[in-house]
């Protein structure tokens, strides 16, 4: 089994860094009303490395502190990281580990059950794109994945094969909740509190009414806009310089 020592300095040091934003990311979980108990999971790449940081299982997340963030190789094995041999990794290593497998431009993967989204989870509907928040963030509706067991790869083949060729970084896991992904776990939490959101709003919108479908064209203009243009970006200073 590889041990943490047998890891470059600046690799141990690129692992501490990933276990302090892992460890503080998951905070975001039940501050944003995501998750209830233990029931959610936050991971990220370890850059400069093939392992991956994800919290233990079944821990509660007032104890997340980064000490006791797990280390994993990409096919979801723990390594000698330092912590209890007891702790293991969350129950859904084996799909995190096969989306960075799979997806190599992926550097952040998030799983809850956040209750409107694994609302429409259960009845295997897409979320419908009628909000240009949602043509923003998403690109189009937010998909359903198929069902599949916990404990081998079958979910994260679910989230590959449905993610793979949508502009979506949430899938919703039929009968099981939202997965999401980003370029790294704070890009994968925004997109789970986003789709909690938009999952929330479109089941309001239809308790009041039938929501108005968006034209193609115009969610394009806005999936554009708010991906290239909406926001900060270093770069312009740079550029400016
Ligand atoms: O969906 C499930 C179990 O069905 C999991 O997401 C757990 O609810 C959280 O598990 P750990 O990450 O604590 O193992």
């Amino acid at each position: 089994m590889r041990a943490l020592t047998d890891l470059t300095a600046e690799q141990q040091e690129a692992v501490a860094n990933t276990r302090g934003i892992v460890a503080s990311l998951h905070a975001e979980l039940p501050r944003n009303g995501l998750v209830v108990w233990t029931a959610g999971n936050v991971s990220q790449r370890v850059p400069g490395t093939d392992l991956f940081v994800i919290k233990p299982s079944g821990v509660s997340y007032d104890e997340l502190a980064p000490d006791v963030m797990v280390v994993c190789e990409l096919d979801g094995t723990k390594i000698n990281d330092g912590t209890a041999a007891h702790l293991q990794p969350s129950s859904d290593t084996a799909a995190h580990a096969y989306v960075y497998r799979h997806m190599p431009e992926v550097g952040g993967v998030v799983h809850t059950h956040s209750p409107y989204a694994t609302a429409w989870a259960a009845v295997g509907e897409p979320v419908p794109c009628t909000l240009t928040m949602m043509a923003d963030e998403f690109g189009g509706p937010v998909p359903i994945g198929p069902f599949a067991l916990i404990g081998d790869d079958s979910i994260g083949r679910g989230i590959v094969e449905t993610l793979r060729d949508s502009r979506s970084p949430a899938v919703l896991m039929q009968n099981h909740g939202p997965f999401t992904i980003g370029k790294d776990a704070r890009a994968a939490v925004k997109a789970a509190v986003m789709v909690e959101e938009v999952a929330r709003t479109t089941f309001l919108a239809r308790q009041l009414g039938t929501p108005i479908p968006m034209d193609q064209a115009d969610i394009d203009r806005l999936y554009d806009r708010y991906q290239n243009v909406y926001g900060q970006h270093a770069d312009d200073d740079e550029q400016e310089s």
